[in-house]
């Protein structure tokens, strides 16, 4: 695997993800529900420092006719960003570190009256092999800030911080029916997705107007993602 500046960071932060975000702490008493849509359920942990809201966001779906690599490889794809992301006025591609890992420049759609923010985040994705053999890999995308030289700071904007997962497990149903993986129907495939995110701000915003924006936006956000990739996945054979 090609090494490059930022590895050591992405290795750090990937593992962080995958020893945290997966742990079911639904039944302890820290996690408010939000939304809740059919199998989505959206999560938040009300979290401040100096009066900023950092409110941790954890969203749990299980979606019918895809895989956890088709889910992850359209979050990632640079290519198809502004096709699902409802909430960029912008999303630049600034850097290529290697064939997994990207540097992204976004700048979002301001939210009145808060100041306009944008986002710079290195974006990785990765398959995690599971124990069991038999099962597909599980995918995972993280979408974690840092600064670019292409990325400067342009007044008004402020620059907001996010530390974002999408982790993807691949159910089979009838799994002893198929002896080769690739002829899987579709409806025989449930995709169970864990999505975290803790986003500052960056800078002073009216409590309640985020956490009005964070409970409109993520379960809109996630429901437009997943319903994105149902739509692209369904005439294509699948890609396990
Ligand atoms: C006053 C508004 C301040 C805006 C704060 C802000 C910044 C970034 C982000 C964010 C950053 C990354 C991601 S992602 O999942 O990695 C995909 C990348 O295309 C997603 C959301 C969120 C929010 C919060 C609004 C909230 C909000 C929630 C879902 C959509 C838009 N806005």
């Amino acid at each position: 695997v090609p090494r490059h500046r930022l590895s050591d960071e992405i290795e750090k932060i990937v593992q962080e993800h995958l020893k945290f975000d997966l742990v079911d702490d639904f039944n302890s008493n820290i996690w408010e529900l939000l939304a809740a849509d059919g199998e989505m359920k959206v999560y938040r942990r009300e979290l401040e420092e100096n009066g900023i809201v950092l409110d941790p966001l954890k969203a749990v779906h299980s979606v019918k006719g895809v895989t956890g690599h088709e889910v992850c490889k359209y979050f990632w794809d640079p290519a198809v960003r502004m096709e699902w992301e409802g909430t960029l006025d912008s999303s630049r591609m600034l850097e290529a570190l290697s064939d997994d890992t990207l540097i992204f420049n976004q700048v979002h759609k301001r939210v009145w009256p808060a100041a306009q923010r944008d986002t710079c985040f290195w974006s990785h994705i990765r398959s995690v092999s599971k124990e069991n053999k038999n099962d597909l890999d599980d995918w995972i995308v993280v979408n974690y800030s840092t600064t670019h030289d292409s990325a400067p700071i342009k007044e008004p904007m402020i620059r907001a911080w996010a530390n974002v997962a999408l982790i993807c497990s691949t159910i089979i149903l009838n799994r002893d029916k198929y002896a080769d993986l690739s002829s899987v129907p579709r409806e025989n495939l449930v995709c169970k997705i864990t999505y975290v995110a803790q986003v500052n701000p960056g800078g002073w915003a009216p409590a309640n107007v985020l956490r009005a924006v964070y409970k409109r936006e993520y379960p809109k956000f996630l429901k437009r993602f997943t319903q994105y990739v149902m739509d692209k996945t369904k005439k294509l054979p699948i890609l396990l």
